[in-house]
């Protein structure tokens, strides 16, 4: 086989942007295409648009020598693989928005010379059915379409690329191997690294992606109204946790209750997962419920917070954590974010914080920009420092699972707070540290 030169990524946000820098350290000559102008200047000149641990300093060290970024679509004539990693978000309807996608699709259409040989390779998260799709519309090119779907997380995104725990890769027929050993040829690096390939269909790699979010999506729900009870009967909900996770069967992992998942993945694909149900008369019973707990259980804590102080009119707060997890600028579905517009709506006063000083200027955007939100615009605060932001308050709600958060001063805090009441929205800090300090402690289900 002929040794890939170039490989286009269309679509340079978070997936994009890791899969360009990724293929450009593993030797790769990539063009990163997007059609947001600003960002392709930011990225040619090395500046990351988006906060990611290590990204910067890879795409630095490659921009410029195997890796571009432009708006046009004219490098994919001399690709042999182009990948889409466009956004495909939630429609009104809960479906998933493939407007992005196809719009890529006409582009290429467009672009490349019919029988010039081309492996589009589908990485954004897309329903059952997208790839025969995309092929559909490509049928008079000389086109492979290959589905490879994206397990990274936010937060550490780098890492996940070169260390996923598979890689998943559906194609329309295997007996048609020229695009396999394409795809094994890029991602030779994980082969032989021992990274097992799962070689399927279309359909069984497209659902994998959402089975794989939905059920992690399902585990928190489950722990979420487990904690709900566990609160009612004092019960531990982190030793439940951790007793469950013992059992290998059970596993450990996404069992942290609190207020919730949110980001631009769990809250959307489930959603698109239940339409794609229905949109196949399957009542999708379980998987509704994993929806419905998560949109309870932020109502459901701020309740809590809104029982113990009676009326939050004029109350003061200091939220710490803006994104939705931690080390990730991402507010899309925020939890964090959720719970300041209700404290705003109740006539709260509030003080942001996030240690990624970009989630608190995207915070601060957003509050500013956002025009829903301009009545009660001037009672939202987002600041740089945590001490800043918890002087003078009427109570501390944890909203982001920092660790960090049990490392810092509270003998300190002790002293800047107006009253001492933590309402620990992620059951991160350790109470008893806490309490030593005076203060009154609600966690999630503890
Ligand atoms: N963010 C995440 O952690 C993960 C996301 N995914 C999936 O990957 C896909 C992309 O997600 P993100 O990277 O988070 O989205 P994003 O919104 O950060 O980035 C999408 C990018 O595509 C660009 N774009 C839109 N239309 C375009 C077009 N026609 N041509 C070129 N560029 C275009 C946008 O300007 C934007 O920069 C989604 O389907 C998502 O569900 C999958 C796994 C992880
Ligand atoms: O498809 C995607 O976009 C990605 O979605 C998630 O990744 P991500 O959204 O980055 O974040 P997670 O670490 O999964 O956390 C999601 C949410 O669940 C919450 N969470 C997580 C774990 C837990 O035990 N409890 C809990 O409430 C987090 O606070 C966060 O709000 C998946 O973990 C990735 O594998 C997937 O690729």
């Amino acid at each position: 086989m002929n040794k890939i030169k170039k490989i286009s990524v269309i679509g340079s946000g978070y997936v994009g942007l890791i899969q360009g820098v990724g293929l450009a350290e593993l030797g790769f000559e990539v063009v990163g295409i997007d059609i947001d102008e600003t960002k392709v200047k930011a990225l040619n000149k090395g500046e990351c648009p988006l906060y990611e641990e290590g990204l910067e300093e890879l795409l630095k060290k490659h921009v410029n020598k195997n890796l571009v970024f432009t708006t046009s679509y004219e490098p994919i004539k001399e690709s042999e693989i182009i990948f889409l990693c466009v956004g495909t978000p939630q429609d009104k309807d809960g479906n998933a928005d493939l407007r992005f996608l196809f719009s890529a699709v006409e582009k290429i259409k467009e672009t490349i010379d019919k029988n010039d040989y081309k492996v589009i390779v589908i990485k954004s998260t897309v329903p059952v059915g997208t790839n025969r799709k995309v092929k559909e519309l490509l049928k008079d090119y000389n086109v492979d379409v290959v589905s490879n779907p994206e397990f990274l997380r936010e937060g550490i995104a780098v890492y996940d690329f070169f260390n996923p725990e598979r890689i998943v890769l559906g194609f329309e027929n295997l007996d048609n191997k020229k695009p396999i050993e394409i795809m094994k040829h890029v991602y030779k690096y994980f082969d032989e690294k021992g990274i097992p390939f799962i070689i399927t269909n279309w359909e069984t790699a497209e659902l994998t992606k959402y089975a794989s979010n939905a059920f992690l999506a399902t585990k928190i729900s489950f722990i979420n109204e487990l904690a709900k009870l566990s609160d009612k009967v004092k019960a531990d909900i982190k030793t439940i946790s951790y007793a469950m996770g013992l059992d290998k069967r059970i596993g450990n992992k996404f069992l942290n209750a609190g207020i919730g998942y949110g980001g631009s993945c769990f809250p959307k694909d489930v959603k698109a997962l239940i339409k794609q149900f229905e949109n196949n008369d399957i009542e999708p019973i379980l998987i509704k419920a994993t929806d419905i707990v998560n949109e309870e259980q932020i109502k459901w804590f701020f309740e809590k917070i809104k029982n113990y102080y009676g009326n939050l009119n004029g109350k003061t707060f200091a939220v710490l954590g803006l994104a939705f997890k931690p080390n990730t600028d991402d507010l899309r579905e925020s939890r964090a974010i959720k719970l300041i517009d209700m404290l705003l709506e109740n006539g709260a006063i509030v003080k942001g914080f996030d240690y990624v000083k970009k989630a608190r200027k995207n915070a601060t955007n957003l509050y500013k920009f956002d025009k829903s939100m301009a009545f009660y615009g001037y009672n939202i605060y987002i600041l740089d420092d945590l001490y800043e932001t918890v002087k003078d308050v009427d109570g501390i709600i944890v909203t982001v699972e920092y660790n960090e958060f049990n490392n810092e001063n509270w003998e300190k805090i002790s002293n800047l707070v107006k009253r001492k009441v933590i309402f620990d929205g992620r059951n991160i800090l350790v109470p008893e540290k806490i309490k030593k300090f005076g203060f009154t402690y609600f966690g999630v289900g503890r």
